[in-house]
């Protein structure tokens, strides 16, 4: 069984880079996205965030550094990590965090958001991370013993309105109810001014994803740009 992770600090102040590719993409292959992860620390990021049960499995191999699993299941409502068994077998494959749907809304399983945080504790040695949608699911999510709370669905859930960038406005909200848990700001971070305004906003770290790792859509930035 993977250790437990027991202190945080590596992490405050610090980046956290998201390694996905998505369905279909020529990237899709957790050995590429090991390679992506790796050279994301080689730059500095402290801890690395992969989906899917492989590149879990990849990425612990490739990096020294802390990893945050999930396992997409779907696209749409609840399909982050969605149900207690999809967050296991990510804990199996040596997530020292597992980020979950950290939502109000009802999980496939049929099991509350705090069942599942209880059971990922009972069965393994993983935090959790609970990606949220809303000031209220953070709230909520703390109260339910997540370790870590996110921003991540911010814009994806119907709660919050899809910012062009990072939901400033949310992570300073959760900031200043002071949960008790380290706030993670997740969500179209698109540029190192955006991450220091994170940190800024009151976020113990940041996870960026798409602006480091798809070229596919940095790629389109430059295109549009261009008018092309
Ligand atoms: C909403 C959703 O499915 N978010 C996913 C969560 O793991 C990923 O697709 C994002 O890339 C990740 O959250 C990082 O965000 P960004 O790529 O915007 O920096």
């Amino acid at each position: 069984m993977t250790l437990k992770l027991t202190n945080l600090d590596s992490l405050a102040g610090q980046l956290v880079v998201s390694a996905q590719a998505y369905p279909g993409e020529p990237m899709r292959d957790p050995r590429t996205m090991a390679q992506v992860a790796a050279s994301a620390v080689i730059g500095g990021a402290a801890a690395i965030r992969v989906q899917g049960i492989a590149d879990i499995q990849f990425a612990r191999a490739a990096v020294e550094v802390p990893v945050i699993g999930l396992w997409k299941d779907g696209h749409d409502g609840v399909f982050i990590t969605p149900t207690l068994q999809h967050a296991l077998s990510c804990a199996s494959a040596g997530a020292h965090i597992v980020a979950i749907d950290g939502t109000r809304r009802p999980r496939p399983d049929g099991l509350t958001l705090a069942q599942t945080i209880a059971g990922i504790h009972a069965q393994s040695n993983a935090l959790v991370m609970a990606d949220c949608g809303s000031f209220e699911d953070a709230v909520a999510a703390a109260n339910a013993g997540a370790d870590l709370i996110g921003t991540t669905l911010a814009g994806y859930s119907g709660e919050r309105p899809k910012t062009d960038g990072p939901d400033l406005e949310l992570i300073a909200a959760i900031a200043a109810a002071e949960l008790g848990k380290p706030l993670i700001a997740e969500g179209r971070i698109h540029s190192p001014t955006q991450a220091r305004a994170a940190l800024d906003a009151g976020a113990f770290a940041v996870v960026v994803g798409t602006a480091i790792t798809h070229p596919a859509t940095i790629t389109g930035w430059f295109k549009d740009a261009l008018g092309a």
